[in-house]
C-alpha cells in the first residue's frame, strides 16, 4: 500500500461508548411510543374531521391552534425551550390538518421567498403551495378561491408599512384570521463568490431599501434593480455572473448561489409582518383565543380634533392600541385612512363597545379581522 493509498483509507471507527449505545436504544424506543401517540392523535383530528363534515363547517381553527400552543408552552418542564415547543407542534397540528382537509396557501413566489417561509412557518409543511407572481395575485387567488388562504407581508421594522397590501384590503373582501412575523436576514449572493464585477444588484424594493445603507457602501456605483420578488433576483443572478441577488439562505441554496456577504440588512434585528387572509364566504371569522388583536380601518372627516375623538373611545374603555398608520385616501383632500390594532376580541363587552362608539365617529370603517396574536 502506498502513502497515498492509506491516506484515501478513512481510519476504522472507533467503538461505541456502550452509554451512548444504551442512551440511543431509550431514544429509539421513545421515538416509536411518540409515533403512536402521534398516530392516535391524528385519529382524534380524524374524528374531528368527521364531525366538521357533518356540520358542515371549516377545518382550520386558528383560535384553537394557538390555545393548544399556548398551553403547550405554559406547560412545559424543559429541557425543551418554548421556541422549539412552537414549531413542533405547529407541524404536528399541520399534518393532523391535513388528514383533515388539505390547506392552500398563496404567497408572493417563487420557491425560497421570505412569504413562503411565513407560510411554511405559520401553516406547517403540510400545505398545498400557490406561489403568486405578485401581492395582487396573492389577493386575487385568494378572492377567488384558488387559495383557502392568502400570506401577504404588512409591515417591516426597518422599512414601515407595506403599501400595496394595506391598500388591498380596502378594496378586496377578504378578512384577517392570523398573523406571523419573521426575522428577516439578507444575503448578497452571486454565482461568483467576489464582490468585483457586479453589474447590478437585482431584489424586491423593499429588500433593496432595507440593505441601502450596506449596498451604498460597498456597492455605491452599482445600479440596483427592483424586481418583483427576492427569489426572481436569485433566479436571475443564477443565469447571469454580473448580476447580484438579495435574498434569503434558502434562496442561495435552491438557486446555488454562493453567499459573498451574509446578513447585510441595516437593522440586524429586521424584522417582517405578515396577515393571514381568507375570504368570509368560505371561512368564518376566529372565536376569541385569550390573547387576540383586532384590526381596523377607519378614516373620519377632516375637521379640528376629529383623530383625538376617534381614540377617546379606545381610552374610554381601557383599549390598547398596538398599532396607529395613516395612509392617503387618494381623495385629493388631504384625507387619511387609519390602520389602527387594537388589544382584544369583540367578543369582550370592552372592545365590542369601544368599537360601536369609534364606529359612531368615522366616516369610513371596516374590521380587518380579529384573530390570535403571533405564538411563536
Ligand atoms: O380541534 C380541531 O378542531 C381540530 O381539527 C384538530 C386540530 C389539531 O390538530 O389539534 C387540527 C386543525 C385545527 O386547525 C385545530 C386543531
Amino acid at each position: 500500500m502506498s502513502d497515498n493509498d492509506s491516506a484515501l483509507t478513512p481510519a476504522p471507527a472507533a467503538p461505541v461508548d456502550p452509554a451512548l449505545l444504551a442512551l440511543r436504544t431509550q431514544i429509539d424506543a421513545l421515538d416509536r411510543e411518540l409515533l403512536a401517540l402521534l398516530n392516535r392523535r391524528a385519529g382524534l383530528a380524524l374524528s374531528v374531521g368527521e364531525i366538521k363534515k357533518k356540520e358542515g363547517s371549516v377545518v382550520f381553527r386558528p383560535e384553537r391552534e394557538a390555545q393548544v400552543i399556548d398551553g403547550l408552552k405554559a406547560a412545559n418542564p424543559g429541557p425543551l425551550k418554548n421556541d422549539s415547543v412552537a414549531p413542533i407542534w405547529r407541524e404536528i397540528m399541520s399534518a393532523c390538518r391535513s388528514l383533515e382537509t388539505p390547506t392552500r396557501v398563496a404567497y408572493l413566489g417563487p420557491a425560497g421567498t421570505f412569504s413562503e417561509q411565513a407560510a411554511l412557518g405559520y401553516f406547517g409543511s403540510s400545505l398545498v403551495r400557490v406561489p403568486c407572481a405578485s401581492i395582487d395575485e396573492v389577493f386575487r387567488a385568494t378572492t377567488a378561491g384558488a387559495a383557502d388562504f392568502g400570506v401577504v407581508p404588512v409591515e417591516n421594522s426597518t422599512e414601515g408599512v407595506v403599501a400595496r397590501s394595506l391598500d388591498l384590503f380596502l378594496t378586496t373582501p377578504l378578512f384577517i384570521i392570523g398573523e406571523t412575523s419573521l426575522f428577516v436576514r439578507h444575503n448578497l449572493l452571486r454565482r461568483e463568490d467576489a464582490l468585483a464585477g457586479i453589474r447590478a444588484v437585482c431584489a424586491h424594493p423593499q429588500a433593496l431599501a432595507q440593505c441601502h445603507g450596506w449596498l451604498s457602501h460597498h456597492l455605491p456605483d452599482v445600479e440596483r434593480r427592483p424586481v418583483s420578488s427576492n427569489a426572481e433576483g436569485a433566479r436571475l443572478a443564477s443565469l447571469d455572473p454580473t448580476l447580484a441577488a438579495i435574498a434569503s439562505d434558502r434562496a442561495a441554496s435552491e438557486w446555488g448561489l454562493h453567499m459573498v456577504s451574509p446578513a447585510i440588512q441595516d437593522d440586524a434585528n429586521n424584522r417582517t409582518r405578515f396577515a393571514i387572509v381568507t375570504h368570509p364566504e368560505r371561512h368564518p371569522a376566529p372565536a376569541a383565543s385569550g390573547h387576540d388583536c383586532t384590526s381596523l380601518v377607519v378614516s373620519v372627516i377632516n375637521r379640528p380634533g376629529a383623530v383625538h375623538d376617534m381614540l377617546v373611545p379606545l381610552k374610554h374603555h381601557g383599549v390598547s392600541m398596538t398599532r396607529f398608520e395613516s395612509r392617503p385616501a387618494r381623495s385629493d383632500q388631504w384625507e387619511y385612512y387609519f390602520y389602527i390594532d387594537v388589544q382584544g376580541h369583540p367578543d369582550t363587552p370592552a372592545v365590542s363597545t369601544a368599537l360601536k362608539e369609534l364606529r359612531s365617529v368615522c366616516a369610513y370603517f371596516k374590521v380587518l379581522g380579529s384573530y390570535p396574536i403571533d405564538v411563536h
